[in-house]
């Protein structure tokens, strides 16, 4: 069977039921509002006017990873904040990074067979452990993630966690050079996790109550690293990460200002190819297979 955005939002659907009006992953959020400044060393990679140095509103979702809007929160999951960028001269930049700096598959039909394995046997209303081993084994890029997971605690905060973009972007500056890179949004405070005796007492819903009050009392900061590719690393695998020693560069701060009515970000897809002049997308098949996933997904929550 072919893989496609209708396939894989039926996947979604199969593993999480159909959730009337909510994202078919990231069903759990909050929007938020903040500024995006770059800086001349970002500039130096990219023509974008993002990297100008003049502020830029942006829009944020943060969210959990996943199709069910009432996932617990003090568990060890993914953990989203999509990005919506007001550039001048009607340009956007779009993007949803996640709290791993990998995605749970390689390619969109190895995320495909994870989730189809992952789908209830309507028997036992339950994943049929034998399916999932069958597909991780057939599939072991399936391993990375969870893997990753295990390494970590609890976000304390949507303000206090790491957030990658996983995929490759290739990135071009004024003089026409161009750098394939990786991103990601790193706390100006570091990372925060709930201490492992405190994560079962911990609400399950405690996020944007602790967003609300860390925005309303401390400058809730990220910095905007890339990761530039060296000759050989590959740009179309989102779940091979690039060795730790490449350069990296500062090119931006990102402030979180307020948290916002879930209706402004209800009519936003996240569409990570939306992107300004001077940033392009990678060989990536799983990049290149999410807007058509987000669209269909938006088409389905916007209409029920
Ligand atoms: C083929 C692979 C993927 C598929 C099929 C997929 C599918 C989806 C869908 C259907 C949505 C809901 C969109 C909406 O209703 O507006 C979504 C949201 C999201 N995805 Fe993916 N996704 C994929 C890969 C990724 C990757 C690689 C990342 C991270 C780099 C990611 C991060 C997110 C985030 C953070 C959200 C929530 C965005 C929001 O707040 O609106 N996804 N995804």
């Amino acid at each position: 069977q072919e893989t496609n955005a209708v396939t894989l939002v039926d996947g979604l659907e199969g593993v999480f039921g159909k959730q009337d009006g909510f994202r078919r992953s990231g069903a759990k959020g909050v929007c938020a509002k903040g500024v995006f400044t770059g800086t001349p060393a970002g500039a130096a990679l990219s023509s974008a006017s993002a990297f100008s140095g003049k502020p830029v509103p942006v829009t944020l979702r943060f969210s959990v990873g996943g199709g069910n809007p009432r996932a617990p929160e003090n568990a060890k999951s993914v953990r989203g904040m999509a990005v919506q960028m007001e550039l001048p001269n009607n340009e956007q930049w779009l993007m949803a990074n996640i709290s791993t700096p990998v995605f749970g598959a390689a390619t969109p039909e190895s995320f495909q067979a994870f989730l189809d394995a992952r789908r209830p046997d309507p028997a036992t209303g339950k994943p049929d452990p034998a399916k999932i081993a069958a597909a991780t084994a057939a599939n072991p890029d399936h391993k990375i993630q969870p893997d990753f997971l295990k390494t970590r605690g609890v976000p304390a905060s949507y303000g206090a966690v790491n957030y990658w973009g996983v995929n490759a972007f290739k990135m071009t500056n004024k003089k026409g050079k161009s750098q394939m890179v990786r991103w990601v949004f790193e706390p100006v405070g570091g990372e925060e996790f709930l201490k492992e005796e405190n994560v079962a007492s911990t609400p399950p819903n405690f996020l944007v109550d602790e967003l609300k009050g860390r925005v309303g009392q401390i400058p809730v900061n990220f910095s905007f690293v890339l990761q530039l590719a060296a000759a050989g690393d590959p740009t179309n695998n989102p779940t091979v990460q690039w060795p730790a020693d490449r350069k990296t560069v500062v090119a931006g701060n990102l402030a979180v200002t307020s948290v916002e009515d879930k209706a402004v970000c209800d009519s936003i897809n996240f569409n990570p190819l939306v992107l300004p002049k001077g940033v392009e997308a990678s060989d990536d098949p799983i990049l290149l297979a999410r807007p058509g996933a987000y669209a269909v997904s938006q088409g389905r929550r916007l209409s029920k």
